[in-house]
């Protein structure tokens, strides 16, 4: 016998089998809508201009060496973070009530503070998860322990819109202190976001059940192409309430293999801030140490250079732009077919998504009949089409619902 006879064949994760599936499709027509990644109208990966800027100025800084970063990160990265989702004129931050700590990208902020919670909030706490959402955070709450992992109502397939109603009825039920996971703006895989208003009847139901928000950010920018607009909702919780926001930098600057994101905190005082932190860091320790310097060097510098934070947001508007004009080629595509049904909210949801309302056997289809790559759910990636395949994509989905 060996020591790993007991252990089971793990399923393939459904996002990144859709990649591998795709790059091993040899049909010519194939299209990749799958992974939430950005694409050009080549259905290339995109480099940032600005990001090849900050490489070189990294590469050819000889002051830098490869020595160990601080556990906590790159100081210079975290609180550029901390500043570009709370806002430069952010109370919290203000008056030292903010904290960051550096992760392995989203999904290590993500991980970091389910650790944290489950440490300090202990493991039986309710964590509620949008229904649905992102593939992979029921596996991480699970992983870091929590035994009770349940979904709150969140979107509305009649409307293909927000339901709201039912969102605050399961906030309502769940016991005083559960943890619930936001998504900050471009909710993944819906596309649908709360409007200003309706976060605001959100964080009064959050705030009166004693409710934590953690926050899951893996779009700002990304979303409206307005950093500002896209931390609406974390910058009004931060008002009113202590939080977590998980921070990606993959998406926005396009730094997907790199590992940059942060855990930023909110907290009610000073003290408290630096006890989270100090807790933080004591967890990262065991798990990673310390984080990796080369993405968090290249969005500090980026984001520490007012020109090159400009240039940058001019790129964030580049790709939330192509992302916008295949939502209106799309919708025009599918109006010139007189394909059946209503597509208005291909240009009413907003960000990388678009939840087109197939069912799994339409989405399957797609695949097997057109070698278009989606996820069962129905949620397409709009950063896969680009201006020569979506009449193709447009022609597969009317041959689908018909
Ligand atoms: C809401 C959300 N949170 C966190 C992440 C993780 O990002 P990061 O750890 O920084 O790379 C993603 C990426 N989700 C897209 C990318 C593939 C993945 O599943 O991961 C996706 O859903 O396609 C999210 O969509």
């Amino acid at each position: 016998t060996t020591h790993f006879d007991a252990v089971p064949l793990a399923p393939p994760d459904v996002i990144f089998h859709l990649t591998a599936s795709y790059k091993a499709d040899t049909h010519a027509q194939k299209v990749n809508v799958g992974v939430g990644a950005y694409r050009d109208d080549n259905g290339h990966p995109w480099v940032l201009p600005v990001v090849r800027k900050a490489e070189q100025l990294i590469v050819n800084n000889h002051a830098l060496d490869h020595e160990y970063l601080p556990i906590e990160g790159l100081a210079s990265f975290t609180s550029a973070a901390s500043r570009l989702i709370l806002g430069k004129d952010s109370p919290a931050l203000n008056e030292n009530r903010a904290i960051a700590v550096q992760t392995i990208s989203g999904t290590g902020a993500v991980r970091l503070g389910a650790d944290f919670l489950a440490r300090f909030r202990g493991t039986q706490t309710k964590v509620l998860l949008s229904n649905p959402t992102w593939a992979n955070h029921k596996a991480i709450f699970n992983d870091a322990g929590f035994k009770d992992v349940a979904d709150y109502a969140y979107y509305h397939p009649a409307t293909r819109g927000l339901d709201l109603e039912g969102m605050l009825r399961d906030l309502r039920a769940a016991p005083e202190g559960s943890i619930v996971v936001l998504h900050a703006c471009a909710h993944n895989p819906t596309g649908v976001d709360p409007t200003p208003a309706q976060w605001n009847t959100i964080a009064d139901v959050m705030i009166a059940k004693k409710h934590f928000a953690f926050f899951d950010c893996a779009y700002q920018g990304f979303a409206s192409g307005d950093l500002d607009r896209d931390a609406t909702a974390v910058r009004y919780f931060a008002t009113r309430t202590e939080l977590f926001v998980a921070q990606s930098f993959a998406k926005n600057f396009g730094l997907y293999n790199e590992r940059t994101g942060a855990l930023t905190v909110v907290t009610k005082s000073p003290e408290t801030a630096q006890a989270v932190k100090s807790q933080l860091a004591k967890l990262s320790r065991a798990a990673i140490s310390n984080p990796p310097a080369f993405g968090a060097r290249i969005v500090s510098t980026v984001l520490n250079d007012a020109a090159l934070y400009a240039e940058w947001v001019e790129n964030l508007k580049t790709m939330s732009g192509r992302i916008q004009l295949m939502r209106t080629k799309l919708f025009d595509a599918l109006q010139k077919l007189g394909t059946p049904g209503s597509w208005q909210h291909i240009l009413d949801q907003i960000g990388m998504f678009t939840f087109t309302g197939l069912n799994a056997a339409q989405s399957q289809a797609m695949g097997t009949k057109f070698h278009i790559y989606m996820t069962n759910n129905g949620r397409i990636s709009m950063a896969g089409l680009t201006s020569s395949n979506v009449e193709y994509f447009a022609k597969s989905l009317d041959w689908i619902v018909r």
